[in-house]
């Protein structure tokens, strides 16, 4: 069979081991091609297609980003499904493994439905797929979240102050939860869970009160009950979707003007996703990678890898695309305990 390979959506740590895990298994059990798709579906539709032989998967399970680009061009905009078709069939393509979040996966579905041969494998550091327990990145852009939290709390004790940190997370709270969480946190605010401007203060003067210097950890989707998300007005992602950023300097302002503490803001950002993998990650896209082309050789058209318990195991794409993971109130009730 010869196989395209994509990455779509935002980039994420361990795309490059499930594309090597693809290739290298697909190689040795099943002598497949593989080729690959440049800049997610814009390559698709645009026909920017390469040779992807083994040699070129090499070591490429600690290398961070994406080898083939990525972009959120959608082929919807560009000829679809037809135009699509013509590409594969100009270069005798059988079938596709569709790297990608959410939105990739809910067009590999509409592919598939339009009879197209693609497997879905799940990726983002948000973990918000739920037919999945985990996905690769999220433990990385943890990682990195947690380390980032401690450093900044040495020099926030250095000053008594306030320090609040903004992490990703557009629709759920899991990155802000499990970082807030490790580093000890004073604060976790989420999407998923209302929390007023005055219990934030509260927890924010007890920590203050008991000698410490508050950590206030925010996800970039929360927003203060009744109030609409903080976006960057000058600003959308390709989808038109306002582009997130600005809750960490709220809750910063509002902090300093409620209790008179000062408090210094940092966004964390895009280093959350940028950078080497870490192993378990790496050992996850791997997994995946190597389940997927297990997939495409049993002709399992329309479904999607992911991980249940310790297993992987093989789900339909409808499925993996109806509802987010939103992080259950009881988990987040977990690590209030400790607030303050
Ligand atoms: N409902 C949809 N209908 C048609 N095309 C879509 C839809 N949702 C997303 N797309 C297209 O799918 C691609 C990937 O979507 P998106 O940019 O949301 O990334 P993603 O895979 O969800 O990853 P991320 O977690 O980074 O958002 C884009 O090219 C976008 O144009
Ligand atoms: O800057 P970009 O690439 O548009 O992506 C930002 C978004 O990507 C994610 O990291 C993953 O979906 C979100 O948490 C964030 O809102
Ligand atoms: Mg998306």
């Amino acid at each position: 069979m010869k196989i395209g390979l994509l990455t779509a959506g935002g980039d994420c740590p361990g795309l490059n081991a499930v594309i090597r895990g693809v290739v290298l298994k697909g190689d040795r059990i099943y002598e497949h091609e593989f080729v690959g798709i440049k800049g997610g579906f814009r390559g698709l539709v645009q026909d920017d297609i390469v040779p992807l032989p083994r040699q070129r998967v090499r070591g490429l399970s600690k290398v961070g980003g994406t080898i083939l680009g990525t972009s959120r061009v959608s082929p919807f905009d560009h000829g679809g499904t037809e135009r699509v078709q013509e590409v594969m069939d100009k270069h005798q393509i059988d079938a596709l493994v569709a790297i990608g979040g959410e939105g990739t996966l809910t067009v590999a579905r509409m592919f598939h439905d339009d009879g197209i041969h693609v497997v879905g494998v799940p990726k983002t550091i948000d973990n918000d797929l739920s037919a999945t327990d985990r996905t690769f990145g999220f433990d990385t852009a943890v990682s990195v979240a947690t380390e980032s939290i401690d450093r900044l709390r040495t020099t926030g004790e250095a000053h008594s102050r306030c320090m609040v940190v903004e992490v990703m997370g557009r629709q759920v709270g899991w990155i802000a939860l499990h970082a807030g969480m490790a580093s000890g946190a004073h604060v976790i605010l989420i999407p998923e869970v209302p929390v007023t401007r005055e219990q934030v203060c509260g927890w924010v003067q007890h920590a203050m009160d008991r000698g410490r210097a508050p950590v206030v950890v925010v996800a970039e989707g929360f927003s203060f009950p009744g109030e609409e998300q903080q976006a960057d007005t000058r600003q959308a992602d390709a989808l038109g979707r306002p582009r997130l950023g600005g809750i960490g300097e709220q809750v910063t302002r509002l902090i300093e003007e409620q209790t008179g503490i000062e408090t210094r803001n940092t966004t964390l950002g895009h280093l959350q996703r940028g950078g080497v993998p870490s192993s378990y990650d790496r050992v996850l896209a791997t997994r995946f990678g190597t389940a997927a082309v297990d997939a495409v050789s049993a002709k399992l058209w329309g479904t999607m890898v992911a991980l249940q318990g310790i297993d992987i195991v093989n789900v339909n794409l409808r499925d993996a695309t109806s509802a987010l993971k939103t992080v259950p109130r009881d988990q987040w009730e977990e690590a209030a305990i400790l607030f303050g």
